[in-house]
């Protein structure tokens, strides 16, 4: 049994006379049932007492197996022995976290800001890991060594290391882990597993263990250990683990910790217990210490967010005992401190920042702390939700049927599994996703990648094999951490110049054009008649070509404003190219694979070749794996490889790697740079010296759990700071005058035209299709019906079938299939309709940045307007803007008459 529930209230510290002596208890006042119940008093006896004097009254706390006491008539509750005190256990820390807090509460806060740099011992560190694993999975030591070191040929190049000195040292630390596994006290019936995936809901930690033996942690350290007992923090780390194993009913009472660097050392000059391996006791006592820390922690980050006064409550240092002049990150510690004029022990250097940025820094702290918790808020749904009422919400692939598990290269796994035919989900090819045998909390779970998702099968990729019996949504915090390092990037150490801008000191400037180099557009003028310089970058097509200008010219930034099919990607991969003959090294970005993967295509389609992607293999689409950075191979010629290209291209969240943030360019590009966060675009400008952005924030917003400034692009709000810095493309090459009208009307001030009359006068009778032979309302180039539907949750099955009824008017009619895409507001109706047709059927969210000749809309709303299409039109713009030739809107004529937005919509679409 457990007692659980919001705090109230937190009484004074007292000592009381027992009959096994003094005791100090504390008691806090919880209203359990979330809240819902009536208050009752939870007494915390001895040590507890420490996590009493964290809590305060609004955040969560835990107690299990308490002992249920009578006082007066009220029920109360007690610690027992066997009782666990856990604060905000919806908080979940992560077991490398509370190591670093452990060492020093501020060093934990200072890891979260700069991120995991690329430095050697990281890579070393992570080599020897692989390593470990694929030991522990019987691969040969040579074999491993040579494939692990090869595999991080491009970091190691870039840090100016050779293979050889690498492989030399990694095998000599991999010996101590061979001289380890080969020892007599294991046998055939000891049972390993390495890289293990643990979530404890109870103590509320998630990790990954190194490996398991016999159900306890081992844990691989690359460093040195010349004592007997590990290393304090790292026994915490272990200890962690030991927890929780214990929630899943293992109960390790010891932990192992493997220093590698041992066997590495010269007997002759170090002295003391050179074994790699120390084991120790995991007492109680010290499981019930980890727990606090633990606590301590979860309560700073509740008091960063809820009772943060004038800043957000961040960690000084004076927290622990540590001594600043022995830390490794004294040195940053300090310029933090006095980056962000921040109270901390290792005192400060250097002048703060202006006031303005540090309202900005607390400000996007703060809103990422908060994605943080939303992100938490999903992983609780891993065991808050059956699995059934997760597949409902599409979070899961449930009911799988294992097919095969087949052994591939590199000691990796495939498994193969079938699927129920119409189950959706928001999984897809190319995600991290957890696997597992039906459990993925307590029974055995894999992270693994999806490389196949097909009507009837799934194909995962994983380090270990499982059942796979139910694929989950893995809630990341990667973007949460990557766009904190962005943040401190753009703060702390972005250029002042820079700043000036961003922080609105300063306007953008700009280059005259008649200071471009000699032979660019717009240097010829009448005197030097001598020079041939063409007249524009884009002759058929002014907005461009001014945007082109604009991003050439741009000494800070540039603002490209792209509404639907105004040609941004035809745009882009011009000024690419303008920039590559300046002399620009230029990153290109986007948010998303497909956008990166469009430019460069365009680039190739403009005659450019000299590109390079960085992604991953799954990630890059197929025609541009053959200038995708293979990260394997001799360092030198990997490094060179990526300082060389002139043009690099890598999504933002790929920016914000630690390969990524070692790059340096001229200018970055971005795209789809509406639907970014701020630090989210940060990641990618802080590479470079100038940056153009190019977006429509008419469209998509950015995608984000929490609602905060992380709403709001930074293309928005330079568009609206710097209209001058901006060029609005007024000409679109995609839809008919007809269906352009009303997205032009209400998104564009009217601004929108078609490019030429061709794209102008487009007609479905251009596809061969005899407009007589279709329905009224399906013709015309916008058209609308309504079915008389029944909203039913997320879907409307009349409607779905009705949508169905109509693609098959269309094919019956001569258009092509593949030429009809379908949008509907909600998974569950895609899934719907889905069911009923062949045709590409996907939420607006998917289909932003494509079209199709004919594209029919499911509105499913019957009644009144409610759900995510129709709360912000400008999702609603998305799905208007997709069609060449017809869009046909299904739905039903009185709901949308119910707001002035959707009435006029309809007025359209009906006129
Ligand atoms: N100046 C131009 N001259 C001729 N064709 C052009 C021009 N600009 C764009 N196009 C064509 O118009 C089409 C749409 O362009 P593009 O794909 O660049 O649009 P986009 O704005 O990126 O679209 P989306 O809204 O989907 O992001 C492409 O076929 C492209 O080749």
């Amino acid at each position: 049994m457990n007692v659980r529930g919001p705090i109230v209230s937190v009484g004074e510290a007292r000592t009381v006379s027992t009959s096994y002596g003094e005791r100090d208890l504390r008691e806090v006042r919880i209203r359990p049932d979330r809240g819902a119940g009536d208050p009752v008093d939870v007494t915390l006896w001895g040590k507890w007492t420490e996590t009493a004097e964290q809590a305060e009254p609004g955040m969560e706390l835990l107690v299990t197996d308490p002992e249920e006491d009578e006082y007066r008539g009220e029920t109360g509750y007690a610690t027992t022995d066997e009782s666990w005190v856990v604060l905000e256990p919806d908080f979940l820390v992560d077991v490398t976290g509370i190591r670093s807090w452990v060492q020093c509460p501020r060093m934990y806060y200072l890891n979260k800001l700069s991120g995991i740099p690329l430095n050697y011992p990281v890579v070393k560190g992570t080599v020897v890991h692989e390593v470990f694993g694929d030991l522990l999975r019987g691969m040969e030591l040579e074999e491993s060594v040579a494939d692990r070191v090869a595999e991080a040929g491009l970091e190691l190049g870039l840090l100016g290391y050779e293979t050889a000195e690498v492989e030399d040292e990694v095998r000599r630390n991999a010996a101590a882990v061979e001289g380890w596994l080969a020892q007599g006290t294991l046998s055939d019936e000891d049972t390993w597993r390495s890289e293990f995936t643990l979530i404890s809901p109870t103590f509320g930690l998630k990790g990954r263990a190194d490996a398991l033996r016999r159900g306890t942690p081992v844990e691989l350290k690359t460093g040195k250990n010349t004592k007997r007992e590990p290393r304090f923090h790292d026994k915490v780390q272990a200890a962690c683990y030991a927890l929780m194993l214990d929630e899943r009913g293992v109960d390790p009472d010891i932990g192992t910790l493997l220093y590698t660097k041992n066997t590495a050392l010269d007997r002759n000059e170090e002295s003391g217990d050179l074994a790699p391996a120390k084991e120790f006791t995991v007492g109680r006592g010290f499981l019930e210490f980890v727990v606090r820390e633990r606590n301590a922690l979860a309560a700073m980050e509740w008091r960063a967010l809820n009772d943060r006064g004038e800043r957000p409550t961040v960690p000084t240092g004076y927290e622990a005992d540590a001594t600043c002049s022995y830390c490794f990150e004294q040195d940053t510690c300090m310029v933090v401190s006095g980056r962000l004029d921040q109270e901390s022990k290792a005192g400060q250097v250097g002048t703060p920042v202006p006031d303005g940025e540090r309202d900005y820094f607390d400000r996007f702290y703060v809103a990422l702390e908060e994605e943080r918790r939303e992100t938490h808020a999903e992983y609780r749904k891993l065991w808050e939700q059956t699995p059934e009422e997760r597949a409902a919400d599409d979070r899961a692939l449930i009911d799988l049927e294992p097919v095969a598990q087949t052994e591939i290269d590199d000691a990796r796994w495939e498994l193969r599994a079938r699927k129920p035919g119409d189950a959706v989900s928001k999984l897809r090819e190319g995600d991290v996703a957890l696997a597992s045998d039906g459990d993925p909390v307590s029974g055995h779970a894999e992270l693994g990648r999806i490389t196949e998702l097909g009507r009837d099968e799934v194909v995962v990729e994983t380090d270990e094999p499982v059942e796979l019996r139910r694929l989950d949504v893995y809630p990341s915090e990667i973007s949460v951490d990557r766009s904190l390092t962005a943040l401190h990037d753009a703060v702390l150490k972005g250029e002042p110049d820079r700043k000036d801008v961003l922080f609105g000191r300063r306007e953008p400037e700009f280059r005259d054009p008649g200071d471009r180099p000699p032979g660019s557009p717009g240097t010829d003028d009448s005197d030097a008649a001598e020079t041939d310089a063409p007249d524009a970058y884009i002759d058929n097509n002014a907005a461009q070509n001014e945007a082109v200008g604009l991003a050439v010219d741009a000494e800070d930034l540039a603002l490209i404003h792209g509404p639907p099919g105004t040609g941004k990607t035809y745009t882009i991969a011009r000024a690419i190219r303008a920039l590559v003959a300046e002399g620009n090294r230029v990153l290109l970005s986007a948010f998303t694979n497909r956008a990166v993967d469009n430019a460069l295509e365009a680039l190739r389609e403009q005659g450019f070749d000299e590109v390079l992607r960085v992604g991953t293999e799954t990630g890059v689409r197929a025609d541009m794996q053959d200038v995708r950075l293979v990260q394997r191979g001799e360092p030198n010629a990997k490094a060179a490889e990526l300082r060389d290209a002139p043009v690099v291209a890598a999504t933002t969240a790929a920016c914000g790697s630690r390969v990524m943030r070692e790059c340096e360019f001229d200018v970055a590009l971005v795209d789809e740079a509406s639907q970014l966060t701020e630090p989210g675009t940060h990641a990618a400008i802080n590479l470079a010296d100038r940056f153009v952005l190019v977006g429509d924030h008419e469209q998509l917003p950015p995608v984000v759990r929490a609602e905060n400034d992380l709403q709001t692009s930074l293309f928005q709000r330079l568009i609206e700071a710097y209209p001058e810095a901006s060029v609005m493309l007024d000409r679109q090459y995609r839809m008919s005058q007809r269906i352009q009208a009303f997205a032009s009307a209400e998104f564009y001030d009217g601004a929108l035209r078609p490019a030429t009359p061709e794209v102008a006068g487009q007609t479905l009778a251009d596809l061969g299709v005899d407009p007589e032979a279709l329905a009224p309302g399906l013709t015309g180039g916008v058209g609308f019906v309504d079915p008389d539907g029944e909203r039913d949750g997320n879907r409307n099955v009349r409607e779905a079938a009705r949508v169905a009824a109509i693609v098959d008017a269309y094919v019956a009619a001569g258009v092509d299939l593949n030429d009809i895409g379908v949008i509907a507001p909600f998974r569950a109706q895609v899934a719907e309709i889905g069911r009923r047709t062949d045709a590409t059927v996907d939420t607006v969210d998917r289909f932003q940045g494509s079209s199709k000749e004919v594209i029919v809309v499911s509105l499913v709303a019957t009644g009144d307007l409610d759900g995510p299409i129709f709360e912000d039109h400008r999702r609603m713009n998305v799905a208007l803007t997709r069609a060449k030739k017809q869009l046909t809107l299904v739905g039903d004529a009185d709901a949308l008459g119910s707001e002035p937005f959707y009435a006029r919509m309809l007025d359209w679409a009906r006129r």
